[in-house]
């Protein structure tokens, strides 16, 4: 073969492909076990996607002639996809170390929410702060992120309740998009909580009426990229009804379902999602029995968030009922004031130690299904052919060392690639 290529990652002594099936998500058996390659070597096309994978003896022979703008020999490394965060709000001014320390000595997440603290006090905040300050600490999380492995992450609005600061944050999102190599899933997420001096019912009918009628118009003429529609559905936020509308309409739109259920109450939120279709619903602490069942039939997609029963001491989702059940099970970091995670590899970590997963689930959870959970599987979350050059390259012999070492990714990471260009190199001070 004598075409040239971008980047050839040869001589791993492992390379962790997820699946080697076009597998859309995987379940049960099939995330205990992962196709890897021992010594195995990846080749990423001009065009960012991958040409070819597979034993580092058949690659050599059969791209001798090849040229390559770029070759990284991994002898001694491990390659793996990019991870993948299917849950996050990283856009938003002021933090909440004051309400850390509320919580430390004893506060629920609903007695700050409560008192006027909480989403209220990043609300008011993200309201006042400029689009351009919005964009620059977004960006200083992505690429946190992205040094931490992440090269597909979901982002939310949502701090803005109306139509001009959630239109503001997603142009924000949008223009992050534009301007970094990371891949963004981006998702409105207008109903995150009741605006002060507003009911329910008022709150509703402004998304309803106002805020989803100029999405669709902005979307429409191209100038807007929304993907998802998320609603947070809760007692004392928004009730199984107004949740049912709000995301009935965005689906009417064209936005996959992706929204926050079942994390402080049973609210019987994965029944409704199952039933409007939902791509994937979040948190699900408190899921019925009947939920676990609705979602693994419907192929909802669970995407669990180990940071916040952490952070909050609440109870851990019942990740294992889900993967007994056959639910497709994601994870998140769930990037937001209350949770400050930017690393997916903790977020494995702990999803191992509290919630009982096995270290494959977690990766597979990471990867291939928490892009099934954003829409993006037959792009991302595994390393075949023609999908995105997406890829960790680590400085350890086995793949498993990025989740046993508890916060030990900014060592073990050495190299992060986006579309075949090395977006992170950890012997160089600086990002590329
Ligand atoms: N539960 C609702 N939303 C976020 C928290 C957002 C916040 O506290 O600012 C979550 O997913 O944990
Ligand atoms: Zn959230």
């Amino acid at each position: 073969m004598s075409r040239n290529y971008r980047l050839l990652v040869k001589n791993a002594k492992q390379v962790v492909l997820i699946c080697n099936n076009e597998e859309k998500y995987l379940i049960k058996h099939g995330m205990q076990n992962l196709c890897v390659i021992e010594n195995g070597s990846i080749v990423i096309g001009s065009d960012g996607l991958i040409k070819d994978v597979g034993p580092a003896e058949t690659i050599r022979a059969q791209y001798s002639e090849a040229s390559f703008e770029k070759v990284i020999d991994a002898t001694g490394m491990c390659v793996l996809p990019g991870l993948v965060d299917a849950h996050t709000h990283p856009v938003w001014a002021g933090d909440r170390v004051h309400e850390f320390a509320m919580k430390l000595a004893g506060a629920t997440y609903m007695d700050v929410h409560r008192a006027g603290g909480g989403i209220h006090f990043t609300v008011q905040h993200t309201r006042a702060a400029a689009a351009s300050d919005l964009l620059t600490s977004l960006s200083s999380r992505l690429v946190r992120m992205q040094r931490a492995g992440t090269t597909l992450v979901e982002c939310k609005s949502g701090y803005g309740l109306e139509l001009q600061t959630e239109l503001k944050m997603l142009q924000v999102i949008e223009e992050a998009r534009r301007s970094l190599p990371i891949n963004i899933s981006s998702t409105y997420c207008g109903a995150h909580a009741v605006p002060k001096g507003k009911t329910v019912a008022e709150a509703t009918q402004d998304i309803l009426q106002v805020q989803l009628p100029r999405l669709k118009q902005l979307m429409s003429a191209g100038t807007l990229r929304v993907d998802n529609i998320d609603v947070f559905c809760e007692q004392g936020v928004f009730d199984l009804s107004s949740t049912r509308s709000i995301l009935q309409a965005g689906k009417d739109m064209g936005l996959n379902i992706n929204f926050h259920g079942d994390e402080l109450h049973p609210m019987n939120s994965a029944q409704l999602g199952a039933e409007l279709g939902a791509l994937a619903i979040s948190h699900l602490e408190e899921v019925t029995d009947e939920g676990i069942a609705a979602m693994a039939k419907a192929r909802t997609a669970a995407v669990l968030l180990p940071t916040t029963a952490y952070i909050l001491r609440c109870f851990q989702p019942r990740a294992r009922d889900m993967l007994d059940a056959g639910v497709v099970v994601a994870l998140g970091s769930d990037f937001n004031p209350n949770a400050y995670c930017c690393s997916m590899p903790i977020v494995m970590h702990l999803a191992c130690v509290n919630m009982r997963m096995s270290m494959p689930e977690a990766l597979a959870a990471a990867t291939i299904n928490a892009a099934f959970a954003l829409g993006c599987s037959h792009t991302h979350g595994s390393l075949e052919v023609n999908k995105h050059g997406d890829l960790l390259i680590l400085n350890t012999t086995r793949w498993e060392h990025l989740i046993y070492q508890l916060g030990g990714h900014q060592e073990i990471i050495r190299y992060v690639i986006i579309k075949g260009n090395v977006v992170h190199d950890n012997d160089k001070t600086v990002d590329l």
